[in-house]
């Protein structure tokens, strides 16, 4: 029996290149190491789109809108008592320079790439799906 389903937005954002920023998650966090989407936990009562756009400024200082976060595809992984969906959007249109602000560092990386780097297990059946989508 499940604890309860935590329910995760993240962003693929594409640039002029088709390439996608990956985030490595800090020393302190579950996972430390890994890269991984931008993105983060939708709050009770929040819209997952909201939830994406202040995780966003949050940890990277950019600014998007809803209309620019189009829905890609998502992941469903358990991680011990609770269960993980996580929601991936693509997004190719934001303000600002993404900044590590809340990481250990970022890379932009063509879809083909993250298949040799250590990501979180959830995220691993997305990087064919973004290859084919990009
Ligand atoms: N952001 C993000 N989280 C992921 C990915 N893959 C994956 O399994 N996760 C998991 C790791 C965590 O268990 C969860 C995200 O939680 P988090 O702790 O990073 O979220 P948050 O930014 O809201 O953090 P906090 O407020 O609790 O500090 O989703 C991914 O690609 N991006």
């Amino acid at each position: 029996m499940l604890n309860s389903t935590l329910t995760v937005v993240a962003v693929a954002l594409v640039d002029s290149q088709g390439r996608v920023l990956l985030q490595k998650r800090s020393a302190h966090r579950a996972m430390a190491g890994l890269w991984e989407f931008p993105g983060g936990k939708v709050e009770a009562g929040e819209r997952p789109e909201v939830a994406l756009i202040r995780e966003l400024k949050e940890e990277l200082g950019i600014d998007t809108d809803a209309a620019c976060l189009a829905p890609a595809t998502f992941a469903s992984a358990d991680l011990g008592e609770r269960h993980l969906l996580l929601l991936l959007y693509v997004c190719r249109k934001w303000r600002g320079t993404p900044e590590p602000l809340d990481c250990d560092g970022l890379q932009w990386v063509r879809p083909h790439q993250m298949f040799a780097l250590d990501m979180p297990p959830a995220d691993k059946p997305l990087i064919g799906l973004l290859d084919a989508l990009i």
